[in-house]
């Protein structure tokens, strides 16, 4: 095998497969990674909740101000997009902890309790989503 120049010796010639195309995670991957990608957003986003908050308590006028900046559609979205992915965050969680219980370990049941579990966030963001609007 030549590389950068050097001859590297190799055992057997091992399959390659770097068509990105062709290669597709598991339904479960998918629900894992987006389990920590939910933990950074609400992470992030409880600072800026919690000044939300400071700032609406603070007097009439933070009240107003913080009910303005609530005001705009693009917050309103970005609001919707937080508890979405609290949402996602907990159910995946309560998910993930009865797996640590020794529930659905099995590839079948696995992908079963990942696809009820996207249908309660599905269920959850359509609340969220009354809550804000
Ligand atoms: C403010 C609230 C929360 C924040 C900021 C937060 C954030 C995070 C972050 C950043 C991780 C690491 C993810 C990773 O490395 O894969 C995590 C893991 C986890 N969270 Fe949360 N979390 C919160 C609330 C909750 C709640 C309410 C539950 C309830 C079920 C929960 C369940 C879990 C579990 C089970 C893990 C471990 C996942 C693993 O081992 O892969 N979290 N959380």
């Amino acid at each position: 095998m030549e590389l950068s120049g050097q001859t590297v010796k190799v055992n057997k010639p091992r399959p390659v497969n770097l068509d990105l195309q062709t290669i597709r995670f598991p339904l479960t991957a998918i629900a894992s990674i987006l389990h920590r990608v939910s933990g950074v957003i609400t992470f992030v986003s409880v600072a800026i909740l919690l000044w939300l908050l400071g700032l609406s308590l603070s007097s009439p006028e933070g009240f107003a101000s913080a009910a303005n900046i609530v005001d705009s559609f693009f917050v309103k979205f970005v609001l919707w997009g937080v508890l979405t992915a609290l949402f996602y965050h907990i159910v995946l969680g309560v998910r993930h902890l009865l797996m640590d219980m020794g529930y659905f370990e099995e590839m079948d049941t696995g992908i079963a309790s990942t696809k009820v579990s996207f249908a309660i966030v599905a269920v959850l963001a359509i609340f969220a989503g009354g809550l804000v609007w």
